[in-house]
């Protein structure tokens, strides 16, 4: 679910939809300068950290207090780094890592996962940590995140995990022919450097990971409504910096910077209210069904009708709840998933011997497949995205808990009120207890033996480090946590997984792929998360078919 800030270069479209006057897109008013507060906030975190080098190695007791707190504050920049170190140091053990705002306690293995896993909700609470992530009150229209999941949390996570999955092969024909077009557009409307064209590769990903996982969660109609969509994307650029000035205020300040931050982002305001009526009039439809008038009430498959078709009898969802909740779903649902699938096709650049079977695959009927049963096609695909996710982290950490009372772990390590436990996914996905010849990229680790074993016989791939067993990237266990684990699991992973490998499959059936420099850095990170340079290119030449 992580969020980092980017602005997507958004196309207006001539689609009409409730609060938008056709004809003059309104594009709203522009979110503050973001970038410029978001590079003030790395331009202290920079100073702190180099303050760090400067004092580190002299011990006095004087300078101690003050190191630590410097350490704490380069988590910011620093963190992937300072997650990796502690894992290797603590050689399977718990170890911490001290951040501006919290003590992070990491474990790892079969039994501390399952432990963690088993804890309850008063004990242990991912809702807890994610109000601190996000700060809702000031950066979502007033949402109000419970500690504990309840019944109605149980309902709005079986919306996204089942009826919004099973809604999937309606929409994938349509978005592949989609995607296909939003692709020719952006590199169209690409520099051209030397005679050729480049397009910057994650900017064109958020887009068409914004239009596919959009479409699935708004429906067709505001997803192909370029201004809404804008809107939409904005929205979370707009929280995830909101809630990181919040975040990073003294604790005397939050409640000033968090009124500032509500005053200043308008954009929550603005998607809540394009939302809401939509909400009503589903409210006033379900009335008129119940009330059975024998009226013909439409069939909606968004977010909105499924969040009603779950909720528990004894929840009375108003329109206001209906579309906070539709808001956070949309909030955690983008930049992780462009993330993989660009990285994928970094990767597919550098070891580009996997391209003839990934397209072998997709050319005899794989793909026609996957449309049909997006949750188990494509096995060789699936494997390459989660070895490919696995060598390039998209965040260092996952299972966020927030530590609700004191108590110990089953190995004696005390847990202090306010504490996050988490386990280091990142790490674990590096290490060779789990993942034989870990540094080495096998694209097919994954896939079943077989398959292969078949393209090893024909010379198309090397036999590789295979896994004792085949596994899909949606899986969750102790050793791979990109989804989380247990039953709090991430519910959106089948509409991600689908998401990436619809973009990553139409890119490279229909182009051949070259990183303009593939020794430019492609990542930064902030705290545990690993983000996308929005300024790396590719050039993408059409295949002739
Ligand atoms: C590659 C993309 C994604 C990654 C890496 C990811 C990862 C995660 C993780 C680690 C969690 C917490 C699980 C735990 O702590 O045990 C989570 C929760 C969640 N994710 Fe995702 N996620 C992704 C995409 C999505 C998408 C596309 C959606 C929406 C359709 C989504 C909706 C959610 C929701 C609603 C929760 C909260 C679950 C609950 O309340 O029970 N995620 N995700």
């Amino acid at each position: 679910m992580a969020s980092p800030m980017i602005n997507g270069p958004w196309q207006p479209s001539n689609t009409t939809t409730p609060g938008y006057v056709e004809g003059e897109v309104s594009w709203g008013p522009e979110p503050p300068s973001w970038r410029s507060i978001s590079n003030s906030v790395i331009g202290i975190a920079a100073v702190v950290f180099l303050a760090n080098v400067l004092v580190s190695g002299k011990n006095s007791l004087l300078l101690k207090p003050i190191q630590r707190r410097i350490k704490a504050w380069s988590y910011l920049l620093d963190g992937p780094a300072m997650i990796h170190d502690g894992y290797k140091k603590a050689n399977g053990k718990t170890f911490d890592v001290i951040t501006p705002g919290e003590r992070i306690v990491f474990v790892s293995g079969h039994k501390a996962v399952k432990e963690l896993e088993s804890q309850p909700e008063t004990a242990l609470s991912l809702y807890a940590a994610s109000r601190k992530i996000l700060m809702p009150k000031y950066t979502m229209h007033g949402l109000h995140i419970q500690d504990s999941r309840g019944a109605a949390g149980a309902g709005f996570s079986r919306a996204v995990r089942v009826l919004l999955t099973n809604n999937l092969p309606r929409v994938l024909p349509y978005l592949g022919d989609a995607i296909r077009t939003r692709i020719a557009e952006i590199r169209a409307e690409g520099h051209v450097v030397d005679g050729v064209k480049q397009t910057d590769l994650y900017p064109m990903f958020l887009q068409l990971t914004s239009l596919s996982t959009g479409t699935s969660i708004f429906g067709k109609e505001l997803a192909s409504n370029a201004a809404f969509m804008k809107d939409a994307f904005n929205y979370i650029e707009s929280v995830v910096m909101g809630a990181e000035m919040v975040r990073l205020s003294p604790k005397w300040l939050e409640p000033i910077m968090g009124r500032f931050v509500t005053h200043k982002i308008k954009t929550p305001e603005i998607l809540f209210n394009l939302l809401y009526p939509i909400a009503e009039e589903r409210l006033r439809e379900r009335e008129r069904e119940r009330a059975s008038l024998g009226e013909e009430v439409p069939k909606h498959a968004d977010m909105i009708s499924w969040i009603l078709e779950t909720a528990p009898a004894d929840v009375e969802w108003t329109s206001q709840r209906i579309v906070q909740e539709v808001m956070a779903v949309w909030f955690g649902s983008i930049h992780s998933t462009a993330f993989i699938a660009t990285t994928a096709i970094y990767d597919l650049c550098l070891h580009p011997e996997y391209l003839a079977p990934l397209r072998a695959e997709l050319a005899r009927g794989g793909y026609a497949e996957f449309e049909r049963n997006p949750t188990q096609g494509l096995p060789l695909m699936d494997s390459f995205l989660k070895e490919s996710a696995r060598v390039t982290p998209v965040d260092y950490l996952s299972t966020r808990r927030e530590v609700m009372a004191p108590f110990a772990l089953a190995d004696g390590t005390r847990l202090h009120k306010g504490d996050w436990l988490c386990t280091p996914a990142a790490s674990i996905g590096l290490d060779a207890a789990y993942f034989p010849e870990p540094t080495k990229f096998d694209g097919f680790r994954f896939a079943p033996r077989e398959l292969v074993a078949s393209l090893a016989a024909d010379g198309t791939v090397s036999e590789g480090t295979r896994m004792p067993k085949a596994s899909k990237i949606v899986d969750v266990d102790p050793s791979w946590l990109l989804f989380g684990t247990g039953k709090l699991s991430c519910p959106g992973r089948f509409l991600a997984t689908a998401t990436i490998k619809s973009i990553v499959a139409n890119v490279i059936a229909n182009y051949d792929i070259e990183l303009v420099d593939a020794a430019a850095p492609r990542q930064w990170s902030w705290r545990s998360t690993a983000v996308c340079r929005e300024d790396v290119k590719v050039v993408l030449t059409p295949r002739a078919n």
